[in-house]
């Protein structure tokens, strides 16, 4: 080194979107070096494009935004009501949170929920598994056990959005399911082998032929990105998780994504290409759309999953509905000679693997 040669001074790094503020967050989807200010305007940009790309809502519409009082339905319920005020989106929107009746978890959440109720002026709707089934979680697991409890409580949650959306009158629910949750989802579907859900995991919006649409506006907004936004927007929201939910299948599906996007971020945005890209073979045999002959819900069998859920934890025969090949529905089939002979591949083990 030539004696005057001094090293050059490092100032603080500058953001690389406005290049005037200091950076200070490497955003996990881009790994640019930003400021908090770009950090907002970015995340909350991308949403609003998604929104409008998507058509997601119309003006005039009521939403009910699926909330949970965690990271991902809290940040929601915050940038859905800032989107709507600052682009005059002219939605009407409500909270809706489906009380599962999990002490130590959900009534926790719940009083998040209450509380975001005030801070974000939202009317919240609390809909119960106990007034809706008779059963809360707590005592389904005491009768079922730990083993397949996600199932009751997938299927049954889906069923109360449903009817709580339906009680509020919304046109539509949004949910916080998120990049992360999407891409985990269409892996899982493919280790299962379920064309059907795999052809919907990925829909932006769904149920479209049932009562009331569901869209996910965080189909592309990662995780840690969510969690960055309620970190420095100092949100309120629950971060613990469900009690019940030892879901190791899922679990490890989940690892693997993280470490995939480790090594490359992008790769939680092309999985989900991926899933949006298959085409399902004309021969593969889709369940067909009807209505429960029990409770009128949409479903392709003869009774909904839920119905036949409930059938067997009031009989006491919990089993009755669990698994692809056994349950009520095959009884019943096999006993009024239904149509068919096709396999449901409806009937899963884990109850989220459908939005
Ligand atoms: N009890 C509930 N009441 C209302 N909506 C719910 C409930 N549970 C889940 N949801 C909706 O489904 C979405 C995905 O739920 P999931 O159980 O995967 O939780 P998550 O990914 O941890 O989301 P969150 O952070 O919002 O809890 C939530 O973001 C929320 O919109």
């Amino acid at each position: 080194m030539e004696a005057d040669a001094k090293p050059k001074k490092s100032g603080p790094r500058l953001c690389c979107i406005c290049t005037k503020r200091r950076a200070v967050l490497k955003r996990p989807k881009t790994l640019e070096q930003i400021c908090r200010e770009c950090f907002y305007e970015v995340f909350e940009e991308e949403i609003h494009q998604v929104i409008v790309e998507n058509q997601l809502f119309k003006p005039g519409e009521r939403i009910a935004i699926g909330a949970s009082g965690g990271k991902d339905s809290t940040v929601l319920a915050y940038v859905l009501s800032e989107l709507n005020r600052r682009h005059n989106y002219g939605l009407d929107l409500f909270l809706l949170s489906v009380d599962e009746g999990i002490t130590g978890y959900r009534d926790d959440s719940l009083e998040t929920v209450k509380r975001n109720e005030l801070q974000y002026g939202l009317p919240l709707k609390i809909v119960s598994y106990k007034d809706l089934y008779g059963w809360t979680m707590d005592e389904i697991v005491k009768m079922i056990g730990l083993k397949n409890n996600c199932t009751f409580c997938g299927v049954f949650r889906r069923q109360a959005l449903d009817r709580g959306a339906a009680l509020l009158k919304v046109d539509k629910v949004a949910t916080g399911h998120n990049a992360d949750d999407i891409a985990e989802t269409v892996l899982l579907n493919i280790l299962r082998g379920d064309i059907a859900r795999l052809g919907r995991c990925t829909s932006i919006t769904t149920g479209e032929d049932g009562p009331i649409p569901r869209c996910k506006p965080f189909k592309y907004t990662y995780e840690k990105e969510i969690v960055m936004y309620a970190y420095f927007k100092k949100l309120d929201y629950f971060s613990t998780e469900c009690i019940y939910s030892p879901n190791a299948y899922r679990g490890f599906a989940r690892e693997f994504i993280k470490d995939l996007e480790r090594i490359r971020p992008r790769a939680i945005l092309d999985i989900i290409t991926s899933g949006e890209n298959f085409r399902i073979s004309t021969s593969t045999k889709m369940p067909e759309q009807g209505t429960c002959e029990r409770c009128g819900y949409i479903s392709s069998q003869k009774w909904c999953k839920a119905c036949v859920l409930l059938e067997g934890l009031n009989r006491g025969l919990p089993k009755l509905g669990i698994g692809r090949s056994r349950g009520l529905n095959n009884d019943i089939k096999k006993d009024t000679k239904q149509a068919g002979g096709t396999k449901s591949i409806e009937s899963k083990q884990c109850g989220s693997l459908d939005f």
